[in-house]
């Protein structure tokens, strides 16, 4: 039997108003992220992967509550993050945890480092500075910083080792998610490796869940159990990280992964693909969101919806209306489903 959901999104949508109307009524919106739906449970790694503008840090700060939701529903342990109130949210939020790209701007440089590692806890309340320092030198040693670093500031560390302190205070709270929003790409290539191992040893070891956004294709590949494929606000596909980055379906995946360098195409072949820019977010396509960019296009995409597969672990496949709490496989263009492409 797999096991319940540890986060549930449903249907998570966010507009930005842009304000431009008298006193500074919004006359549009940035449609940011379009009823996405998906689910993490215990101990599994998410990736989410897309171009730059297509909504992933979006998704992900709504999700935590950094940047409030239009509609849609966030369930984390079968409770609804959003209607929550008081004790009980802050309760919640701190099974989430979010680790950002660049540690330099997500540390406060006058803290030294035992206080930015417990600052969660201090939050919190209810235990001494000791009980803090103490708590402090448990969580340095889990990321492979040494007792004689937990006094100094931040810029006595370099990159990585800011890293590991950003992740050292992300588990203070003993949180069952870390949202990790880029988590090397601020980092030396050398270094990005330790950081990436530090992250896999922790969740063997407390049994973490991750979601990751990430442009590089390849360590998502590396790292993740499921991958979700962002595209203009919505999931264009998801499912096994090998299955989809080695065998994509949708059109857009496709594509996307023809400008990842590997082995055999060191170089890839921009002209060969229709990357482009992304299309404006301000007003929203009808049908199919990829169809101006596709080399498949055909009639009826400007009217279709892609098509949602639904399926467990083991690959069971049952098709729309999706039961929402199975375990999304792929979400597939109706062209390709037809055999076209
Ligand atoms: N506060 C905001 N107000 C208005 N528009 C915003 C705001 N934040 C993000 N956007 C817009 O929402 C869309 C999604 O942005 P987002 O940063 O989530 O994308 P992303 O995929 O994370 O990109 P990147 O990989 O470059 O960080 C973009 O069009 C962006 O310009």
């Amino acid at each position: 039997m797999t096991a319940a959901p540890l986060l549930s999104v449903e249907d998570l949508t966010v507009n930005f108003p842009i304000p431009g109307g008298w006193f500074g009524r919004a006359t549009s919106h940035v449609h940011a992220v379009n009823k996405v739906d998906l689910t993490i449970r215990p101990g599994e790694s998410l990736g989410i992967v897309g171009e730059s503008g297509c909504g992933k840090s979006t998704l992900v700060q709504a999700i935590i509550g950094l940047v409030e939701r239009s509609s849609g529903k966030v369930v984390i342990d079968g409770q609804d993050f959003h209607e929550a109130r008081g004790r009980r949210k802050r309760e919640i939020r701190q099974q989430m945890q979010i680790v950002f790209q660049d540690p330099q701007s997500s540390l406060n440089p006058r803290l030294p480092v035992w206080r930015l590692i417990t600052e969660p806890l201090h939050v919190r309340g209810g235990m001494s500075k000791a009980a803090l320092r103490a708590r402090a030198a448990e969580l340095a040693a889990s990321v492979g910083l040494r007792p004689e670093h937990l006094d100094r500031r931040p810029h006595e560390f370099s990159g990585g080792q800011r890293q590991r302190i950003a992740v050292a205070r992300a588990i203070s709270t003993d949180p069952d998610l870390l949202i990790l929003d880029e988590p090397t790409s601020a980092l030396d290539v050398s270094v990005q490796a330790q950081i990436i191992n530090l992250l896999l040893k922790l969740q063997r070891e407390l049994g973490l869940a991750y979601l990751m956004i990430s442009h590089d294709v390849s360590l998502v590949r590396h790292f993740c159990d499921r991958v979700a494929v962002m595209y203009l606000g919505q999931i264009v596909e998801a499912g096994p990280a090998v299955q989809v980055l080695d065998s994509p379906a949708h059109p857009y995946t496709r594509t996307l992964l023809a400008t990842v360098p590997s082995l055999k195409h060191p170089l890839p072949e921009l002209a060969a693909t229709r990357v482009g820019e992304l299309p404006n977010n301000r007003i929203l396509p009808t049908g199919c969101y990829y169809r101006d960019r596709c080399s498949f296009a055909a009639a009826g995409c400007d009217s279709l919806q892609p098509l949602v597969e639904f399926g467990d672990r083991a690959g069971t496949v049952s098709m729309s209306p999706p039961d929402k709490a199975a375990w999304p496989r792929s979400i597939r263009c109706h062209r390709a489903q037809a055999g076209d492409i």
